[in-house]
């Protein structure tokens, strides 16, 4: 595993090291393209008591079969998320993030992931993401 170069905006909730209020996830990825991230989901992001919140979880989801795409230098927005919450996900453990990028059928890119905590998948998801360009990902911002 190495570290993934995605390019992401530094202040992009789930990954910017400049958003002090953001998730600041670190990403690895295999050979195979394999994304995985392990880290601590901090109190400030609880939903039930002890647990991540819900918003949340979808995020650390989204945010791991994005960089799926980046693995194979694709620049995408997600379309459609679907999400199964199948045990809460505790605050404060290191759980394991991992996301695969399926397919993809002309601008269409579909992934997967999963967290998982000790072995067992508490939450999985899937995405349909849509190829953009970079200016139009860039099209708002200011320097
Ligand atoms: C600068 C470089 C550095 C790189 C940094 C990288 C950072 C990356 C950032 C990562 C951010 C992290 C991630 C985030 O958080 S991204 C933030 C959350 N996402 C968004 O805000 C995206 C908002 N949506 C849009 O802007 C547009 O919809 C986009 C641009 C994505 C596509 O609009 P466009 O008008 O072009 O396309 P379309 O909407 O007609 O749809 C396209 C196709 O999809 C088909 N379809 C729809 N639904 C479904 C469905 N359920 N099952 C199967 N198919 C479905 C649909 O029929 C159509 O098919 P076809 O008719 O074409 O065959």
């Amino acid at each position: 595993m190495r570290p993934l170069a995605h390019g992401a905006a530094h202040h992009c909730f789930g990954c910017g090291k400049a958003n002090r209020s953001g998730l600041r996830l670190n990403f690895l990825v295999s050979d195979e393209g394999l994304i995985v991230c392990r880290t601590k989901i901090p109190a400030r992001f609880e939903g039930p008591p002890g647990y991540v919140h819900g918003g949340v979880i979808a995020t650390l989801l989204d945010e791991a079969m994005s960089k799926a795409n980046r693995a194979c230098n694709v620049i995408a927005m997600t379309r459609h998320l679907e999400v199964d919450y199948r045990r809460p996900v505790p605050l404060r453990s290191t759980i394991e993030i991992t996301a695969r990028h399926l397919k993809a059928e002309g601008r269409k890119h579909f992934c997967e992931a999963e967290i998982r905590l000790h072995g067992e998948t508490l939450a999985s998801g899937k995405a349909l993401f849509i190829a953009v360009t970079k200016q139009f990902l860039l099209s708002r911002t200011k320097d």
